[in-house]
């Protein structure tokens, strides 16, 4: 069944950014008016610019989020940033379970699970990311991994207007490759026939983007596929030109799909 849910496009800028940065994302700003009104945008920046960010976006229809938070809601945990801070900041979403962050900071998909429960708590949107590794798929394993952590990750509360599954082939994740449009196309109908057993309606409902080197040149063929609902941007988030230039594939695509 093709998907119609209303897209995100989302920007992940990581930790690149500072002041100066602003202009970029004033840039895309000013690029809202030329794109579909029937999507939705989204730019997380690093947790240190994300109060200018939103007072940059303000009165726009950009969307900001923050890139993680701590699955408590305050108290002794040094450097961390609790989800009512970044909603105190101007964030309205908030990525989650990124493979970065399962990766280098050892995050397991119980604790992402927690993470967006918090973040479902004080109000934020939550994107909770899942993805294999290059050996797992070549296993033959890519489906199982993404089942096991879309199980764990993924609240039991979740809801299509509140949650937003990214699937990151993490080999994909910086390195020019991408999956063929067969592969995605296998792993997201997976991911919403899981959706759909789990939360019925609203895992019908529920958006499943794609992230992994996504750029202008490929964004075309990845996004029209069947349950790709939108994108979760890297590298391509960074300059406002080819934010844009992917987020207005949808001039295309939206009456296609
Ligand atoms: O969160 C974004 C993803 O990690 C994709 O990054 P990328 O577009 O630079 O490959």
């Amino acid at each position: 069944m093709t998907s119609l849910l209303r897209p995100l496009v989302a920007g992940n800028w990581k930790m690149n950014g500072t002041g100066q940065s602003l202009e970029q994302l004033a840039a895309i700003v000013a690029g809202l008016d030329a794109l579909p009104a029937s999507i939705d945008l989204l730019i997380c920046p690093p947790a240190t610019l994300i109060e200018r960010a939103s007072r940059t976006a303000h009165g726009s229809r950009l969307l900001i989020g923050g890139q993680n938070c701590h699955e408590k809601s305050d108290g002794a945990y040094t450097g961390e940033i609790s989800a009512a801070m970044l909603g105190d900041c101007g964030a309205s979403h908030v990525i989650l379970g990124h493979s970065e962050r399962r990766t280098l900071y050892a995050e397991t998909s119980d604790l992402v699970c927690a993470k967006a429960d918090a973040a479902l708590g004080k109000g934020l949107v939550t994107i909770i990311c899942i993805g294999e590794t290059e050996t797992e798929r070549r296993a033959g394993e890519a489906l199982s991994i993404v089942e096991q952590q879309l199980a764990a990750s993924v609240p039991a509360g979740a809801r299509a207007a509140t949650v937003v599954i990214a699937y990151e082939p993490v080999w994909a994740i910086g390195t020019g490759l991408t999956p063929t449009a067969a592969e995605v196309a296998e792993v997201h109908a997976h991911i919403r026939a899981l959706l759909v057993a789990r939360y019925g309606s609203e895992g019908q409902a529920m958006r499943i983007l794609y992230g992994g080197s996504v750029k202008a040149a490929n964004a075309r063929e990845l996004l029209a596929i069947d349950h790709v609902d939108g994108a979760l941007i890297g590298g391509a988030s960074l300059k406002a030109s080819d934010f844009l230039a992917i987020a207005s594939v949808y001039h295309d695509i939206s009456g296609s799909r």
